[in-house]
């Protein structure tokens, strides 16, 4: 019984790099975005995981991660399945502005509530917490069946997504997941017991 289940966010996108609010914006991988990709894939190769299916969001960083992971763990085929509440919390107003403009006009602790906080949400947009209640109820009918059932499954997401997924499955408190910060082509590996809890995690760095 395998029930591994491996969170990776996709790597640098373009907004990434040039610093501006992403969130249901939907721009492409940089270069070194997709050599983070290519290393994730590397790397769970090395480790010798065979996924059983994967999920991803419907944005193309994530998509476009996936397939390059794909490529490298020799699975191109692998059955994939897109879903909507899997995407990046939506970032609203502030999507598409500069991040440091936004501290400038906003003030750096109203943009770190903003980005970090659990239940307050950027103007217009989703907080953490309207984000897990997508997340979740996802995880919960589709993702996990298949984790316990047996399989090995992978899910390429985002930042935010997968925070309120990891806040859940490690059961940190709002006040914790203020703290979290999800690594761009960094695998999270999970091992869950037979009752869904968490028996082991390793977030595989370098
Ligand atoms: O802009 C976004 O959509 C996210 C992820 O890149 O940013 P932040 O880390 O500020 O939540």
């Amino acid at each position: 019984m395998s029930r591994t289940l491996v969170l990776v966010r996709h790597g640098q996108s373009e907004w990434n790099l040039k610093n501006l609010f992403t969130g249901w914006k939907d721009p492409d991988l940089t270069e070194k975005g997709v050599e983070e990709a290519k290393d994730a894939g590397r790397s769970l190769k090395e480790a010798g995981l065979i996924f059983d299916l994967a999920f991803t969001s419907e944005l193309s960083r994530a998509q476009r991660t996936l397939a390059l992971m794909l490529d490298e763990l020799g699975a191109p085929s692998l059955p994939t399945i897109r879903n909507i509440a899997l995407n990046e919390r939506d970032y609203g107003d502030l999507s598409g502005l500069n991040k440091d403009d936004a501290r400038k006009k906003w003030g750096e602790e109203q943009v770190h509530v903003w980005r970090r906080s659990y239940d307050v949400p950027p103007p217009g947009g989703e907080s953490l917490k309207d984000t897990g209640a997508r997340v979740w109820p996802y995880y919960i009918h589709d993702i996990q069946p298949k984790v316990l059932g047996g399989g090995t499954v992978l899910v390429v997401a985002h930042g935010n997504s997968l925070r309120a997924l990891v806040m859940a499955l490690d059961g940190l408190s709002g006040e914790e997941i203020v703290g979290q910060e999800i690594a761009t082509g960094v695998p999270i590996l999970y091992r869950l017991n037979a009752d869904s809890t968490v028996a082991e995690k390793v977030v595989m760095e370098g």
